[in-house]
Parts: C-alpha cells; sequence; structure tokens
C-alpha cells in the first residue's frame, strides 16, 4: 500500500509548506531569544554594576509584562519607590532608564541636554513621522534644526500668532454659536469632543485659511476618530519595539494599524496641498500681506517650492510639520480643557473665583479676548495645575543618548531610553505640599510653585533643546478656549457622567470616562455675545 501523500505531490508539497509556514515563527522565536540571550549577556557582564537598580526580569524577556498594561506612570511610580529616583528596566533588547527626580532631571535636560537630544523611535512613532522627517521624531542634528526653526520662526512666532488671532476668535465664535443653539434642548455636551473640535477648527484655519478650512470642517467628526485612533496606538507598547526579531509578526497588529489611519490623514494633506496649490496658482492664495496670505501652508509650500532661500524642505517634511502642528495641537488642548473642567466640577470655590476674576476683567457685557490672558492670574493657575495633576504626556517623549553617559553615579548606556516620569515628579509629596489635591493657589505669586518651577518640580512642556515647540500656541489657545467657555456658560453635570477623576494613560493622559455636561448660558439677556 503506498501513503497518499506519495501518490499525490500537489498535496504532499502543500502539506510542506504549511509545516514550513507553521514552523517559520517558532524558528524565528528560537532565533530572537538567542539573540536576546546573547545581548543580555554581553550588557549583563560589561554593565550591569554600574548601571542603576532595577526589578529582577524573566528570562529574555526582562520586565516586559510590567509595560504591556495601561497607566504606567502609576506603575513606574510606585517601582521607583523601591529601586530609587533612577531605575533600570530590561525589556527585550531595550533597557529602559527612569529617572523620577527633579535633580536628576535637572541634570540631564541642562548639562547633558546635550547629549540626550534624540527622541526615541519607535515603530508607531516611524509610521506617524514619515520614517522620522516630521519634527517630534526628527534625530537632532541640522536636519532637526531647520525643522524646528521653521516650526518655532514662521510658525508658531508671535507675528504670526497675532496675525492669525482673528482666526482662532472666528474659530471661538462659532463654537459659542452652536452650544448658544443647543440651549433648552437639554442636550449634553462632551467637553473632551467640544475641545477636540475648537482646537482642530482653529489650527485647520490657521493652516489652510478660512474658506479653505470650511470643507475641512465636515470632515471633522472622522478625523477625531483618526487621530484618536492614531494618538492610541501611538501610546500603547508594541511587543515589536523590544523584541525586533518578531517585529515583520506585528503581533498586535499595530503598525498595520498606524498604516492605515496615517495613510488616511496623508490623503487629507495632501488634498489641502492640492487645493492650496490651484488656489496660488489662480491668484487667489495672495502673499503673505494679503488676507489668505496669512495662512501657514501658503508659508510653507513657499519654503518647499525654493521661494523662501532661509530654508528647504521636502514635501514629506513639509506633510510631517502638519502633523506635528495638528496632532500636537489638538492632543495637548483637549485633554488639557476636559481636565480643567472636571477639577472645577469638585472644586466649587475655585470655579467661582475663576469667574469672579472673569467677570472683573472682562465684564458682563462683552466676550473674552485673547488680550484678556495676560490679566488673568487665577486662570493661568489653573490651567498650570491641570497640567501639574493631569500631565498631558506623563513620560515625555523618551530621549536617546548616543553615548554612554554617567548620571547619578550610574551608567546610562548609548542608545538607552531615558523616560521621565514628569507625572511622578509632579505629584511626589516630598516636592510638593499635598500634591494629589487640585489648588491652584500654590502657581500665584509666592506660591510654592515659583521656586519648584524653577528647580525641575513642573515642566509639562518638557525641557531643554526639545522642549514643546507649539508653546507660544498652547500659551494663547488653551486659556483662551478655557476663559470663553467658564466665562459664558455655566457648565452643569447631569448624572455625574465622567465627573470622577480617573484617568487612563498611554502616550497621553486622558480622562478614563469623557466628561459630560450641560452648557446654559450666564448672560442669556446678552445674545450679542453667543449669536
Ligand atoms: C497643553 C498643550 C501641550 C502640551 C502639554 C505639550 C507637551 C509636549 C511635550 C511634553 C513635548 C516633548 C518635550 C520633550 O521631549 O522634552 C512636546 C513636544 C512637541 N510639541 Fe507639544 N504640547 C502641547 C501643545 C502643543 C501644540 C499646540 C503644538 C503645535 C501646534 C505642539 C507641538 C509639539 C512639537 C512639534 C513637539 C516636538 C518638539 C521637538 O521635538 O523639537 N505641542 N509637547
Amino acid at each position: 500500500m503506498t501513503s497518499p501523500s506519495s501518490n499525490s505531490p500537489a498535496l504532499g508539497s502543500s502539506f510542506s509548506i504549511q509545516f514550513l509556514a507553521a514552523t517559520i515563527p517558532f524558528i524565528t522565536l528560537f532565533i530572537a531569544l538567542l539573540t536576546i540571550a546573547h545581548h543580555n549577556i554581553t550588557i549583563k557582564l560589561s554593565q550591569t554594576k554600574s548601571l542603576p537598580p532595577g526589578p529582577p526580569g524573566l528570562p529574555f524577556l526582562g520586565n516586559l509584562s510590567l509595560i504591556l498594561r495601561p497607566n504606567l506612570h502609576h506603575r513606574l511610580a510606585h517601582l521607583s519607590l523601591t529601586y530609587g529616583p533612577i531605575m533600570r528596566l530590561r525589556l527585550g533588547t531595550k533597557l529602559w532608564i527612569v529617572i523620577s527626580s527633579p535633580t536628576i532631571a535637572k541634570q540631564i535636560f541642562t548639562e547633558k541636554d546635550l547629549e540626550f537630544s534624540n527622541h526615541e523611535q519607535p515603530i508607531a512613532a516611524t509610521v506617524i513621522s514619515y520614517g522620522g522627517s516630521n519634527l517630534v521624531r526628527c534625530p537632532y542634528g541640522p536636519t532637526w534644526r531647520m525643522l524646528r526653526r521653521v516650526f518655532v520662526h514662521e510658525l508658531v512666532n508671535a507675528k504670526s500668532l497675532d496675525a492669525a488671532a482673528e482666526l482662532r476668535r472666528g474659530e471661538m465664535k462659532r463654537a459659542v454659536r452652536g452650544i448658544w443653539a443647543k440651549q433648552g434642548k437639554s442636550s449634553s455636551i462632551n467637553v473632551g469632543e467640544l475641545g477636540f473640535e475648537v482646537s482642530l477648527n482653529m489650527l485647520m484655519t490657521m493652516l489652510c485659511g478660512e474658506e479653505q478650512s470650511v470643507k475641512w470642517r465636515e470632515k471633522g467628526v472622522e478625523f477625531r476618530r483618526v487621530m484618536m485612533e492614531t494618538v492610541e496606538l501611538l501610546g500603547r507598547q508594541n511587543a515589536s519595539d523590544y523584541l525586533p526579531l518578531l517585529s515583520w509578526l506585528d503581533l498586535q497588529g499595530i503598525e498595520r494599524g498606524m498604516k492605515k489611519r496615517v495613510a488616511w490623514m496623508d490623503r487629507v494633506y495632501e488634498e489641502m496641498i492640492e487645493e492650496r496649490k490651484r488656489m496660488r496658482e489662480c491668484g487667489a492664495a495672495g502673499d503673505e500681506e494679503g488676507e489668505s496670505g496669512k495662512d501657514l501652508l501658503s508659508k510653507l509650500l513657499k519654503i518647499r517650492d525654493g521661494e523662501d532661500s532661509r530654508f528647504k524642505l521636502s514635501n514629506i517634511q513639509l506633510k510631517g510639520l502638519i502633523m506635528d502642528f495638528l496632532v500636537g495641537g489638538t492632543t495637548g488642548a483637549w485633554t488639557t480643557l476636559e481636565w480643567l473642567m472636571a477639577e472645577l466640577i469638585h472644586r466649587p470655590d475655585a470655579y467661582r473665583r475663576a469667574l469672579n476674576e472673569l467677570d472683573t476683567v472682562v465684564g458682563r457685557k462683552r466676550a473674552v479676548e485673547e488680550s484678556d490672558i495676560p490679566h488673568l492670574p487665577y486662570l493661568r493657575c489653573l490651567i498650570k495645575e491641570t497640567l501639574r495633576l493631569h500631565s498631558v504626556i506623563p513620560l515625555l517623549v523618551p530621549r536617546v543618548p548616543v553615548r554612554p553617559i554617567t548620571i547619578a553615579g550610574h551608567l546610562i548606556p548609548a542608545g538607552a531610553r531615558v523616560v521621565t516620569n514628569v507625572w511622578a515628579i509632579q505629584n511626589n509629596p516630598e516636592v510638593w505640599d499635598k500634591p494629589h489635591e487640585f489648588r491652584p493657589e500654590r502657581f500665584l505669586p509666592g506660591g510654592e510653585g515659583e521656586s519648584i518651577a524653577g528647580g525641575f518640580g513642573f515642566f509639562p512642556f518638557g525641557a531643554g533643546r526639545r522642549k514643546c515647540a507649539g508653546l507660544p500656541l498652547a500659551e494663547r489657545m488653551v486659556p483662551f478656549v478655557a476663559a470663553t467657555l467658564l466665562h459664558l456658560f455655566e457648565w452643569r453635570v447631569t448624572d455625574g457622567e465622567g465627573t470622577d477623576l480617573k484617568g487612563r494613560s498611554g502616550v497621553t493622559l486622558t480622562k478614563e470616562k469623557a466628561l459630560v455636561a450641560v452648557a446654559v448660558a450666564r448672560f442669556p439677556a446678552c445674545r450679542e455675545m453667543y449669536e
């Protein structure tokens, strides 16, 4: 008798293909583990003595299981109580050095800032940054310096921001009108969604002018969904980053998911660029002096097309900067606004004080203007306190030294990920008095905030060369939106929906449950402030 397989060469070859397909992952896993073992042994023999202390880990995988769950900022803060303010974690082939002390952070971001000027580039970030072509992920060097100059001096410099103040005002008015229109219909408002929508519309209008942004406004809901999913994927710890030999399997689907969403955003950017080009060709988009010339996309296109000899920008870099502007801008703004409103609902006395300040400075007959912000010190304290308790990016963007560096007597090897737990520092009882209480007053002149911030106890925007490039815009946009919403409406929560203060962190720290509130006009007799 012959076996079925010997009679059927086709079946035989399909069997061996199936066998091969089934064994490849195991062979790869085996090779991966051998490589990690070799890598670990090499690190162990040469460096363990001088590395910072850290928890014991499993063979090959190290402490990987610790970081694959949410709310990593909490877990790392807790671990640092045992292992100290500079701690190591071994994650597959990677080494993390976690910093939880202001003194060590100060050393890293001041004395040694140059050595720590590279941001890490995990797989998901490589996808969203067009392979490291945007500002957030560009390796430190001449290209990064050029991108940073374009961003800081062309997009968010005082002149550009002043020129676009009217556009932000228009978007704020549009949002107010929308909230007003819902009056009396007992419709609740998702505060985070509102914050996202207003900030996205402001950024879009600044980017491509009022006329063109109307078209993108229709895509706002989808934009929000895609962007939120992108940020969520960006914040998930990806096993492929720590076990590179297995990365082709993309076990958690993070790379695939990211590519899909980035492709969607890329299509939007390409369309925006094409349309702007058409407008410029037919003279609808003018010079910098003209009305539509104020838009930032025209400036970027001029640079890309070689009309501005100071800089050189490729199309990919241009799209990377748009990504920085929109993702960085919306993420920081909406999370801060939602946390701020949630905190105020728990602190009626702080809420009342904010309203008193607004009613005194702005009055009851006109809406808030951006120019009012410098005269609203308590409002600025509220925002600082929100950023202290709920840092938007609780672990900042990890830095990667290019050569071995000794900090606080410990070796940080080249290529290690230096993760600064700014949340832990800003919530440390050894640094702050009753840190878990929302007390905006601490940032008033003479309060503890002044001295602690100088000593690296408060730096929600990061520090050093790679400090948030969008800070000048954030300092205008966030207080302006917050002040307007507080001044014109009374915010009431219905069933306590989302009023708890539980957070959930990935790359950003957001509220676990969305805050939903009803907005009631404070000055209904002054319809012109709302319509
Ligand atoms: C409340 C608002 C915001 C917060 C808390 C925030 C926070 C941060 C943090 C922590 C970093 C990393 C800094 C470091 O590595 O030391 C960063 C970088 C950055 N942010 Fe922001 N950000 C905010 C708003 C914005 C806005 C409005 C924009 C753009 C319009 C923006 C664009 C950027 C960019 C481009 C970088 C990368 C800078 C570089 O690598 O050179 N951010 N931000």
